[in-house]
């Protein structure tokens, strides 16, 4: 039987090796992590993240093909091969500060493997990586070498966040790039054959290790594109009259450009997007090559942009200032279906309120309160490390209240922002919203969730990213 150890039990590691094991029932597949919390968490009943569909599967395998474990050692030294999966954070100081890839817990990860291997392994680039990090890996790999041989393979996880288990169970592609020597072939042939258990064959690509590697910041770098250039018109739209929509429906009707990644939002957030297009800039710069640095640059820029316009709309309409006033945020995860809020938009939003003195009530499905008080007080970037590494109690914001109804966030609210596209705001009673609040009621959607036809018909004066502005708002600037 085939053992699997996956180093990094996250959203990436939990998942992909949960369906792993779920679609292969000859492979046993342990994961683990140096966080004992998680792999608690993993164990009990109340998994450490939210993801639709994760429980069933993780309950249908867990404890028979599927283990979590903190004997890293053991389960590390017993695999044929080793997935690492662990965090790969944009680096907070030194060089290439705020742009390069802090690889620390890579490096720990790989001299731990070369340290307990007691025979040959595979090793698996699971994290997104800079492009030529194997070549970095194989030297610690190497570095006491006893005679055993370690294959290293770059096979990068395009899951999204909230789809991860549909993602898994049928993804456009699985990438493995190996070396082209025959053992690296061999590698890559293993590695396939426990993907081809339910991926089609034409759907598994291999490529050598540089490709696979840059691939994946190449794909992030694309999709993050697609939503700056549509948040760049939803600006236009606005100064404009066009409607964001209209424009991305009819931009998308071209089968060249197709119709996906084109909503338009107050900013796109989650932990990859500007961690990978940094380290693809940062890279860009090494190799000597600032004006294809510049061009990526930018896709961080409007999306930077899109977040204090949104702010601005906000506090210039509530005649220029939100201070002292309740301002009600629905959503604060990243994304509609799932938890994290890593590099959400809502951060910058929440902070930039609170710059102008507004008092905060906070209402998301599945983000905890102390979860909130964390993000708004630590430092940017510390998001990115393992939990256990952050800071552990926050000072409370005390302008910030979070709580588990929308309309109790909402009552006495001068103002209420959408800020994650959750279903259930759609179905909101949006009058009952309007009568608890104070008056003139102003709705700020980032989202382009509600119809602003309808709630212009209730009494709100509302703004909707890139859509006709309201009488009021025509005539003020998009940005001060
Ligand atoms: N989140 C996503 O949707 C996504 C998708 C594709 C790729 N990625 C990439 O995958 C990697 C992991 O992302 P994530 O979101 O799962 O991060 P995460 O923070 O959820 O999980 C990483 C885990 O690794 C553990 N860890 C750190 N060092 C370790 C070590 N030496 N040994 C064992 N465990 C260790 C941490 O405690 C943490 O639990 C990153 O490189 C990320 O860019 C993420
Ligand atoms: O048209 C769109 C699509 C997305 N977003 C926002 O973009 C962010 C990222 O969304 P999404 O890409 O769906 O989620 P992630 O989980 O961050 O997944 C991305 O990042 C992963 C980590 O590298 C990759 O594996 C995935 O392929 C890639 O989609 C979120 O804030 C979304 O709200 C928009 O604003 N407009």
């Amino acid at each position: 039987m085939v053992k699997i150890c996956c180093l990094g039990a996250g959203y990436v590691g939990g998942p992909t090796m949960a369906v792993i094991a779920f679609k292969c029932p000859n492979v046993e597949v342990v994961v683990v992590d140096i966080s004992v919390a998680r792999i608690a968490a993993w164990n009990s009943d109340q998994l450490p993240i939210y993801e639709p569909g994760l429980d069933d599967v993780v309950k249908q395998c867990r404890g028979k093909t599927l283990f979590f474990s903190t004997d890293i050692e053991k389960h590390v030294s017993e695999a044929d091969i080793i997935f690492v999966s662990v965090n790969t954070p944009t680096k907070t100081r030194g060089l290439g500060a705020g742009k390069a890839a802090d690889l620390t817990y890579w490096e720990s990860a790989a001299r731990m493997i070369a340290d307990v291997a007691k025979s040959d392994k595979i090793v698996v680039e699971k994290s997104t990586v800079p492009v030529k990090t194997a070549e970095a890996i194989e030297k610690i790999l190497t570095h006491n070498s006893k005679g055993i041989n370690f294959q290293i393979l770059s096979n990068p996880e395009f899951l999204a966040e909230g789809t991860a288990i549909q993602d898994l169970f049928n993804p456009d592609r699985v990438l493995i790039g190996g070396r082209e020597t025959p053992e690296g072939q061999k590698a890559v042939q293993a590695l396939k054959d426990v993907y081809a258990t339910w991926v089609p064959e034409d759907r598994i690509i291999t490529t050598n290790l540089w490709s696979a590697e840059l691939s994946k910041l190449a794909a992030n770098a694309f999709l993050a594109q697609r939503i700056s250039s549509m948040n760049a018109m939803s600006a236009l739209c606005e100064a404009t009259g066009a409607n964001v929509s209209e424009v991305a429906y009819a931009v998308g009707k071209d089968t060249r450009i197709g119709p996906k990644f084109l909503n338009a939002s107050v900013g796109f957030g989650g932990s990859c997007f500007q961690k990978d297009i940094l380290n693809l800039v940062y890279i860009c710069e090494c190799n000597g090559l600032p004006e294809v640095a510049h061009y990526w640059k930018q896709v961080i820029k409007i999306n930077d942009y899109q977040k204090s316009r949104f702010v601005n709309r906000v506090v210039s309409s509530m005649f220029n200032t939100v201070s002292g006033k309740k301002i009600a945020v629905l959503g604060f995860a990243f994304k509609k279906d799932t938890g994290d809020t890593r590099e959400t938009a809502a951060i910058d939003v929440c902070k930039g309120l609170l710059g102008d003195k507004a008092k905060i009530s906070i209402y998301d499905p599945q983000v905890t309160e102390d979860q909130i008080q964390r993000d708004l007080s630590m430092n940017k970037f510390d998001w990115d490390h393992p939990i256990h590494l952050q800071p552990m109690s926050p000072s409370a914001v005390k302008q910030v209240t979070v709580t588990w109804d929308a309309y109790e966030a909402a009552k006495g609210a001068h103002g209420v922002c959408i800020l994650t596209e959750w279903d259930e705001f759609k179905q909101l009673d949006y009058k009952k919203i309007y009568d608890n609040m104070q008056k003139p009621a102003f709705l700020f959607d980032g989202r382009n969730v509600v119809d602003p036809v309808k709630l212009r018909e209730i009494g709100f004066i509302v703004y909707s990213i890139g859509k006709p502005l309201d009488a009021w708002l025509k005539d003020m600037p998009a940005m001060i």
